[in-house]
């Protein structure tokens, strides 16, 4: 096994490349440190992932930190966060990740109360084609929210980047879809009428991006306890009850209100999905458009991204679209 430092209880290895400091991040299955690395003096975000802390659930606790570093070593897009090193314990995985220097869009949005709608824009839609990239290669983030989008400074254009994948799920061929290629001489007709609604499960991310973009714009939720009084917060949001509140929201955009509207929809089948999104009117909007795939691939190697590969000179393909999407 792994030889580890006696100190500090990390593999030996980790602790002679890194140096780690201050915890910068909580989340639910872990924490996450600021750490510099020795031989270069740059800084690294490292995220430690502890297999012991769920007894009752380790099974699930390991199997869903194994695919969120399957997910995080496969994909590959400005808008997503890298692995840099991987590390691991008996008891416990450590992923070394590349530093966010302007932290976590949640708490940007608290110290700023309401995020300009240009600047919310410019986030928004980096979030769109980073949320099209995982849908394209048939993956679910199922966790996004203002915590799990850092920002690459503290400047107000800026690079974001979606996070912690510890709740996605990879959609696989379903046996679902295998049947349906089937004769179905001896099919029951419930098999078809459910699989009208299969399929929709990645509309989740949609649901959230709904309500990231509803905080930003806004600086409160759309569903917070006694928003409305008499219904609780599953209430609100299965109801899809949710206030513009004219003081907050008198200075957006109709175009604004209307995305959030159509994504904000409580029929999956009925809400914006990720690609009607960014063909919605408020996204079209070259200046901005501009701007982000300026950040997202810059021309000079030096810039924002400087871990991007040239690979990234045809960035106008998507490289998602390369991909076979396979059903839900
Ligand atoms: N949940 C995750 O999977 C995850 C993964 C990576 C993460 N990086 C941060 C993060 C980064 C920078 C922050 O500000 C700082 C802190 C210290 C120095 C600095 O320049 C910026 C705050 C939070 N939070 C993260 C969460």
């Amino acid at each position: 096994d792994l030889m580890v430092d006696e100190q500090s209880n990390l593999p030996k290895e980790l602790s002679e490349k890194y140096m780690i400091t201050k915890k910068i991040g909580v989340g639910v299955c872990g924490e996450v440190k600021l750490a510099f690395e020795r031989a270069t003096c740059k800084k690294v975000a490292l995220k430690t992932i502890n297999k012991k802390d769920f007894p009752a659930s380790v099974g699930t606790a390991t199997r869903s930190a194994e695919r969120e570093i399957q997910i995080l070593q496969k994909i590959d897009h400005p808008c997503l966060i890298k692995t840099k090193d991987f590390f691991q314990t008996d008891d416990s995985y450590y992923i070394v990740l590349e530093l966010m220097e302007g932290g976590e869009l949640y708490d940007r949005v608290k110290s700023k109360q309401q995020i300009k709608e240009p600047i919310a824009k410019l986030y928004f839609y980096q979030m769109l084609k980073a949320v099209e990239y995982l849908h394209n290669n048939g993956i679910i983030h199922r966790d996004l929210k203002p915590e799990n989008v850092l920002l690459s400074s503290h400047d107000d254009v800026c690079i974001i980047k979606i996070t912690d994948f510890n709740q996605s799920k990879i959609l696989e061929e379903s046996a679902l879809m295998r049947t349906l290629c089937g004769t179905p001489t001896y099919l029951a007709p419930e098999v078809f009428t459910d699989a009208v609604t299969v399929g929709y499960s990645r509309a989740v991310d949609a649901w959230s991006l709904g309500v990231v973009l509803f905080v930003c714009l806004a600086g409160y939720p759309p569903f917070y306890p006694n928003a409305r009084i008499g219904l609780s917060v599953s209430d609100q949001i299965t109801q899809g009850i949710y206030t513009f509140i004219p003081s907050k929201w008198d200075g957006i955009s109709d175009d604004a209100k209307d995305v959030v509207k159509k994504l904000l929809r409580v029929d999956p089948n009925a809400r914006l999905t990720i690609e009607e999104a960014l063909q919605h009117p408020w996204l079209m909007d070259e200046a901005m458009k501009e701007t982000a795939e300026g950040i997202m691939y810059p021309k000079d190697p030096g810039d924002a991204d400087a871990t991007a590969d040239p690979g990234d000179a045809d960035a106008t393909a998507d490289p998602g679209d390369a991909t076979a999407d396979p059903g839900d």
